[in-house]
């Protein structure tokens, strides 16, 4: 198919909070642009982005979705990406092949904590972005007060580049600041230029005022024009906006209703302007062109209804055409995505964003080459690890086979899950970011692989150590049915380890009592006995020698001296104090320091130990908690975390040590696990 030649091309993310109304942008931003003629509603469930039935369930984002649209001239492909925390990893990993990034928001001073995570990466990885603040039509709060209010998450100068007129339902358009033009809203057409309102003008300087000093901070030229208060010219203005925004030194701030298409054209004329260039980008993430040497990375991959493999990547340099290897797997198909619909096209130049086909055994953040001697990685955005998990299984058992497949391409598509199968209960079980984040995962299993799963709460696995010493207990195995007999005769000492010593077996027979070559079935016996021990769980720290004991020279054998082992195992363990033993996770909580108290609230109610807390060396403003807190009581600790920290607080864990369980603790889980 040939496609319109376009002059540039500009890759841009839409990210934000839960809900702020990205898809409507998306929506909105195609059908400005003349796209799409009739919008869609996320409420209807017909918006190019979300279209994955998963998403259309839910009413909300799980996964990025890119649309393209020409506007004078230039190509621009949106990446609309998930707000909830629970998808965080999808944006993160597409965040990393645009050149900038719309950030929607609303207008409400109390919810900008929100949007701390996302501004820290885009920090971190100085991918420049400007703010649109979206539903105007429900403002409740000053304009420059949630501008003010955004500043305290940005550590980039937050610069208006608009000033609302009127706010909440009595918002009527909008004033330029770099042209000081006011325009006047109309639904569904272009704003229409009208006089200045005359109430504004304090307001309009003050802001405009603010966005110049904020400019001229980076521009010498610009400050001494301030200084001597001559007007800079709009040339000058939007030099400036162009060069900061695309150097990631200010972040410009927008305002609209997308849902009415209200300040959308404005964002896209800007976008336009000031938006840096996909040869900006590269040059700035230090990718050094070679024009023919083709280069890209991986950021989504995707499987479709239809079982086929798609990876979206973003060209860095170079031309990538259909059949091309890379990385030494051909491409089978070259596609430009709009939602769910693939549009295949024959080639794709550094700068784009396109889906490529059949990339087995290619990962998202993969750095994709045709010659393996440039292959250096490029960075790719960190791994959130898992923190919610669910105990999964097949409905129907011959299902069981098909599962690993099939998890792992889930995985693939979604390198925020992960999977094991527990060693001690033998479930499986599925990890990830929270409830949502795993339903999605299930509803993707019994949809597209047509794995239908029953799930449950991981059980926790739980083990048992012994408090006293049996210094010597009996076990003797003697069996006479026909044939010859079997006989095996044992004394063992079972004696407790220090915490964390594991299991050994020792020996000390003298006078070949038991014959050497019976003994490793006198261990085998005792290690099988171990793995269930008197209170139901595999048993840990403990010894056990084997002391003495006696054979047949005709009906002794390795199996006789096994089931006399376990035979004195069952009953000299009951000797011993038997004790229940829970997993302890060390765990690190980070949020922002005015949450920090409930934080330690909620590790104590959840028996945690606090080992201390301190302010997180790379994040101004916010505490991290190290405690040890029992494996038992993180199920949930995710969801309460979030719920006291508006949805921004998180952890990292990793198992440290098995504790003694309290005792009426430990009774109640005997009552409802033996
Ligand atoms: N009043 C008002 N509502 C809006 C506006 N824009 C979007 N909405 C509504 O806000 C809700 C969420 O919009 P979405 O576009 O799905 O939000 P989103 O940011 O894409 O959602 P996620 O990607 O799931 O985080 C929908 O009910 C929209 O109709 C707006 O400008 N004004």
């Amino acid at each position: 198919m040939n496609e319109k030649v376009v002059s540039g091309t500009r890759n841009v993310a839409i990210v934000g909070p839960y809900l702020g109304g990205k898809t409507t942008l998306l929506e909105s931003l195609l059908f400005v642009s003349g796209t799409i003629s009739r919008k869609g509603r996320t409420v209807d469930r017909n918006t190019v982005a979300d279209s994955s039935q998963e998403a259309r369930d839910r009413q909300m984002s799980i996964e990025v979705c890119t649309a393209s649209t020409d506007y004078s001239d230039v190509r621009f492909t949106f990446v609309d990406c998930p707000g909830s925390v629970e998808f965080a990893q999808e944006t993160y990993n597409a965040l990393i092949g645009v050149d900038a990034a719309i950030v929607v928001c609303e207008p409400h001073t109390n919810r900008v904590l929100t949007l701390a995570p996302l501004f820290k990466f885009l920090d971190d990885w100085e991918i420049p972005h400007l703010v649109f603040i979206n539903k105007m039509d429900r403002a409740n709060n000053n304009f420059m007060d949630v501008l003010n209010a955004l500043k305290t998450v940005s550590s980039r100068p937050i610069v208006p580049h608009q000033y609302p007129i009127g706010q909440g339902e009595q918002l009527t358009g909008f004033i330029d600041l770099v042209s000081e033009q006011a325009y006047h809203y109309h639904p569904g057409a272009p704003a229409d230029p009208v006089p200045m309102p005359e109430d504004l003008k304090e307001q309009e300087q003050a802001a405009r005022t603010e966005m110049l000093e904020a400019l001229a901070d980076f521009d010498d030229h610009l400050l001494e024009e301030l200084l001597e208060e001559i007007n800079p010219p709009q040339e000058e203005i939007i030099q400036d906006l162009k060069m900061e925004l695309g150097a990631d030194l200010i972040v410009p701030v927008f305002m609209g209703v997308a849902e009415q298409d209200y300040g959308v054209r404005p964002l896209l004329e800007a976008l336009l302007r000031e938006a840096p260039d996909p040869a900006t980008t590269a040059e700035r993430r230090g990718i050094v062109l070679h024009a023919d040497a083709p280069l890209a990375q991986v950021i989504k991959t995707y499987y479709t209804p239809q079982g086929g493999k798609l990876s979206l990547v973003r060209v860095w340099q170079g031309t990538l055409t259909d059949g091309i290897v890379l990385n030494g797997v051909r491409v089978g198909g070259l596609y430009r995505l709009m939602g769910q619909q693939q549009q295949s096209v024959t080639q794709a130049q550094a700068g784009e964003i396109v889906a490529l086909g059949r990339l087995e055994a290619i990962k998202t953040g993969d750095t994709l080459t045709a010659d393996a001697q440039l292959a250096t990685e490029l960075p790719k955005a960190e791994q959130t690890s898992p923190v919610y998990a669910m105990a999964i299984a097949p409905e129907k058992r011959n299902d069981e086979v098909k599962l690993s497949s099939a998890i792992a391409k889930l995985l693939e598509e979604d390198p925020s899950l992960a999977w094991e199968q527990h060693g001690d209960t033998h479930e499986v079980i599925l990890w990830g970011q929270g409830d949502i984040h795993l339903q999605v995962a299930l509803d993707r299993l019994r949809r597209k692989y047509n794995l239908p799963m029953t799930t449950h709460l991981p059980r926790v696995p739980y083990k048992e150590t012994i408090r006293k010493t049996a210094p010597s207990v009996h076990g003797r195995y003697k069996h006479q049915s026909g044939g010859h007999g079997q006989f095996g005769d044992v004394y063992l000492e079972i004696k407790p380890l220090p915490r964390g010593e594991g299991f050994n077996f020792n020996q000390t027979i003298v006078g070949g009592v038991v014959p050497k070559q019976y003994i490793p079935g006198v261990e085998m016996g005792v290690r099988e006995y171990l793995t269930h021990g008197p209170l139901g769980f595999p048993v840990v720290d403990v010894a056990v020698t084997l002391t003495n004991g006696s054979y047949h020279s005709v009906d002794s054998s390795e199996q006789a001296f096994k089931q006399a082992a376990r035979i004195a195992m069952q009953e000299g363990m009951q000797k011993c104090e038997p004790t229940l033993l829970e997993p302890i996770t060390s765990v690190q909580v980070c949020a922002p320091s005015e949450f920090t108290s409930k934080v330690l609230q909620l590790l104590s109610g959840r028996r945690g130990q606090i080992l201390g807390y301190e302010a997180k060396s790379d994040w101004a403003g916010w505490d991290c908690v190290s405690a040890y807190l029992p494996q038992a009581e993180m199920h949930d600790f995710i969801v309460e975390l979030r719920s006291l920290t508006m949805g921004v607080g998180f952890f990292n864990w990793q198992h440290d040590h098995l504790q003694e369980v309290p005792g009426k603790l430990a009774e109640k889980v005997l009552a409802t696990n033996g």
